[in-house]
């Protein structure tokens, strides 16, 4: 091993939606030495590649971890989609703004996390983000992230026409769903200037912030695993066996990466541990509560001159199946032009995409070695009950009477993928279950909780159960995934974290 040379107060892992948030505010403080290991490149504040930069383009396979996971019973193998550039997942994604309900939030009291309701965390939504519309109530004018809803006239010809469907389907037409209602049909919220995602290095880590003397960023370094003396960690040692020696660590990595991370430290479950030979040196359920939405795309052909591919995104139906429990909405039907997603077939198409967002069903993420290149294990295991597959058939079935109605259907020349949509109940559950692709919320696999909760890794700050100097602060220590979007609550739980631990 060898030894780093910049000793630091606070070290983060991981530039992502959290790890860049974090690094920005941790470093307000000109006392305190922080320091950010991302393993991905770090392009500055003025560098980022074009592919990057377009928010009509989701997903770029030259900043990926190229990972694949088991998706569901039929469909054993599928990519698990993850940014590893300084901006992580936020560079990436489709630069939908949308927040976690007040009802996801409930769900989290309901189990136990008493300080997370939505009145405690609104104040942090309102200060992340510039936004000019809306009602001052729900939202901020002079945070770092820009946040704009789509107005119809931006809108493609499909989308409106997806709209217009849901209206005429008995949905309400929602202005803001970052407002006070959600159920219903509108255009998304997005975190797009100009055409431009604006991924939180490129919102937090700006070249005033970069010159901050007690800030080191470091892209191309990946961590392996965290190091420890009598139960409190010391620093990391890197994949190239290099020592960064800090008094206290915080892990950023997001869901599958900082799970990786602590499963190869020694936090997690002893067995499994154990049985990979490493010593186990916290036994946490890390990567045992895993959740993701699954999505199934439908993907038409546009009709002839209705073929507008940009904005991407799109309208979103947010509803409750008739299974969701009270107060939830636990179906998403999103309307996308999928340019470029390598997922997605090419030419002028539109995906309508639903997606289960109160799942039920678990998945875990494990490790397949010690090797800190090794991907890990992922198996999200989705629709792995039956309400869920009941659910997500009912979705799916009101994404098809949307395009199969007037306001929509002149707009599609055909659906692409899959192949048909047949009426039986068991038939286009198996082509669902045979569909599934990405929606790209993974969450939970270090969750937040009290100390005597079987499912929780950290407490309500993000600290490490029984460890000392050890932090989790990303969509990892999310309780139950929201039924939204992930990135805005991934950010609110960093400047929350930030807030309340390093700047009160
Ligand atoms: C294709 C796609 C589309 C999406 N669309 C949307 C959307 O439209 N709206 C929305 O709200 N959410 C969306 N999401 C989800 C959202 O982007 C994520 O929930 C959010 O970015 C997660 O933030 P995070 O900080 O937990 O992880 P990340 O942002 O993924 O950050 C983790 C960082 O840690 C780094 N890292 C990992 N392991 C190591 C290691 N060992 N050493 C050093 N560094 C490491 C990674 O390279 C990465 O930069 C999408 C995600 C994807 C992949």
């Amino acid at each position: 091993m060898s030894h780093s040379v910049e000793p630091a107060d606070v070290l983060i892992v991981g530039g992502g939606s959290a790890g860049a948030v974090l690094a920005a505010r941790l470093s307000e403080n000109p006392a305190r030495r922080v320091v950010l290991l991302e393993a991905g490149p770090d392009y500055g504040p003025t560098q980022f590649p074009d592919a990057l930069l377009d928010a009509n383009r989701i997903a770029d396979l030259d900043h990926d971890w190229g990972y694949t996971s088991r998706g569901g019973r039929l469909s054993p193998s599928m990519v698990a989609l993850r940014g590893r550039v300084m901006g992580g997942s936020s560079a990436v994604n489709a630069g939908a703004a949308l927040r976690a309900r007040a009802r996801d939030f409930a769900r989290w009291a309901e189990n136990g996390l008493d300080d997370w309701s939505f009145a405690d965390v609104l104040p942090y939504f309102r200060a992340l983000e510039n936004t000019p519309t809306g009602e001052d109530e729900f939202h901020g004018r002079s945070g770092p992230m820009p946040v704009r809803q789509l107005t119809d006239s931006e809108l493609t010809p499909a989308h409106r026409g997806f709209i217009d469907a849901a209206v005429a389907l008995g949905h309400k037409r929602i202005t803001d769903f970052n407002g006070a209602e959600q159920d219903g049909v509108g255009a998304f919220a997005v975190n797009v200037l100009d055409g431009i995602r604006q991924n939180t290095a490129l919102v937090y880590l700006t070249a005033e912030v970069r010159a901050r003397p007690n800030l080191t960023l470091h892209g191309a370094v990946t961590v392996d695993r965290v190091l420890f003396r009598g139960g409190s960690a010391t620093g990391v040692v890197t994949a190239d066996g290099t020592v960064h020696n800090a008094d206290e660590v915080i892990l950023s990595a997001g869901t599958y990466g900082s799970a990786a991370i602590l499963l190869r430290s020694g936090v997690g479950p002893a067995g499994e541990l154990a049985s990979l030979g490493i010593e186990p040196l916290a036994d946490l359920p890390v990567g045992q509560h895993l959740q993701d939405h699954p999505f199934c795309p439908a993907v038409y052909a546009l009709a002839p001159g209705r073929g507008e591919m940009a904005p991407a995104l799109g309208a979103l139906l947010w509803t409750a199946s008739s299974e969701a429990a009270d107060g939830e909405l636990d179906l998403n039907v999103v309307a996308v032009h999928p340019n470029g997603a390598p997922f997605m077939p090419a030419g002028g198409v539109i995906a309508l995409s639903t997606a289960l967002v109160l799942p039920e069903a678990q998945g875990t993420v494990r490790l397949a070695s010690r090797d800190p290149l090794a991907q890990p294990l992922i198996d999200h295991n989705y629709l792995g009950t039956e309400r869920d597959r009941r659910r997500m058939l009912e979705g799916v079935r009101i994404a098809r009477d949307l395009a199969r109605d007037p306001a929509l259907a002149p707009s599609l020349a055909g659906l692409l993928m899959p192949r048909e949509l047949p009426d039986g109940a068991e038939e286009l559950t198996r082509v669902i279950e045979s569909s599934l692709s990405i929606y790209g919320h993974p969450s939970s696999t270090a969750p937040m909780g009290a100390a005597d909760s079987p499912q929780a890794v950290v407490d309500s700050r993000g600290a490490v159960h029984g460890i000392a100097a050890l932090r989790v602060v990303d969509a990892s220590i999310i309780p139950y995934v929201p039924s939204s979007v992930t990135n805005l609550t991934t950010i609110m739980i960093a400047e929350r974290i930030a807030h309340l631990v390093y700047n009160h």
